[in-house]
């Protein structure tokens, strides 16, 4: 069975970092793993790891935009167009990975997983070739000091899953940016995102947090703003798709959780032989007697 997860949220979300992180972990685990490139728009030292497949072999963000003198965002779409007309090419790299587990780090173009067709396309693809396939998506944790950039985040993230129609895990990325403020009064955390029931109500979104609170009237001045954010209320509290898995990258144990979330979703090992329980030896049992 093949495996392949992909890494997506905006831009600077962390999406690089945790995927070289999770590979780690996974290599630390006797797990065979290897990462995928499909930001054409990375630095050769954005990666702890090499890639054993990278985009850029088929087609550079940088010649792109000096070639055909599209911009970033343009050059991005032309390049995943590219890839598409070009399956081949990711066919015959993804062929020598038989049996194997994909971290596939994506751009940070949120367009990219809100309405463009790539991304559909590229994970029916990987489906056509065997693997089994689950996206995560990361906010970073500092949307929690502001509601209305939270909620922008929450809808990203629903849009993004209603358009993938995969096994889907979101991840509040940077908890370490946080953690650090909880339980201490005094810290400088804003917002009131201060004790850990705050930032569980940030985690399993409360629409409530969107609703108007006393002495904040006079930040909104348009009442249509007001309807607006009921309305939203009302579709997360009505559709209540989304909720984040903390990850902070200071702690071994959150990374695991995370990773054993992903491997649930994606029935990682199933399939595999149930090994057997190693035989005992007769000397095993004599320090008992
Ligand atoms: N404190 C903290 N900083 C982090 C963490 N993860 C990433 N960063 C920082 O956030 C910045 C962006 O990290 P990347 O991993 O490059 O983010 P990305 O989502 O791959 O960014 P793009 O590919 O440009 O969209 C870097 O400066 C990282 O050092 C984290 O867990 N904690
Ligand atoms: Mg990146």
């Amino acid at each position: 069975m093949r495996y392949a997860v992909l890494v997506t949220g905006p831009a600077g979300a962390g999406k690089s970092t945790f995927s070289s992180s999770f590979l780690t972990h996974l290599r630390l685990s006797k797990r065979s793993a290897n990462l995928v490139n499909f930001d054409p728009a990375a630095s050769p030292t954005s990666f702890e790891y090499e890639p054993v497949i990278d985009i850029k072999d088929l087609i550079s963000l940088d010649d792109v935009m000096g070639e055909l003198g599209y911009g970033p965002n343009g050059g991005l779409v032309y390049c995943f167009e590219y890839l598409m007309q070009n399956m081949d090419w990711l066919e015959e790299e993804l062929g020598g990975f038989e049996d194997d587990y994909l971290i596939i780090d994506c751009p940070g173009q949120i367009e990219l997983y809100t309405h463009h067709p790539f991304l559909p396309d590229l994970v029916r693809n990987l489906q056509r070739l065997g693997f089994r396939v689950c996206a995560t998506y990361l906010i970073e944790s500092q949307f929690m000091e502001d509601r209305y950039k939270f909620f922008s985040g929450v809808l990203s993230a629903m849009s993004a899953m209603v358009n993938l129609e995969i096994p889907w895990i979101n991840i509040m990325s940077k908890m370490d940016l946080v953690t650090a403020n909880t339980d201490d009064p005094s810290s400088g955390a804003r917002n009131g995102i201060r004790r850990k029931k705050d930032i569980a109500r940030y985690l399993d979104p409360d629409p409530l947090l969107l609703a108007t609170t006393r002495g904040q009237e006079a930040s909104v001045p348009n009442p249509r703003f007001h309807a607006l954010n009921q309305a939203i209320v009302h579709l997360i509290e009505d559709h209540p798709l989304v909720s984040f898995l903390p990850l902070d990258l200071s702690s071994p144990d959150s990374l695991e959780t995370v990773i054993s979330h992903i491997d649930y979703t994606m029935q990682y090992g199933e399939d595999e032989e149930p090994k057997e329980p190693h035989d005992l030896d007769e000397g095993d049992f004599q320090d008992l007697e």
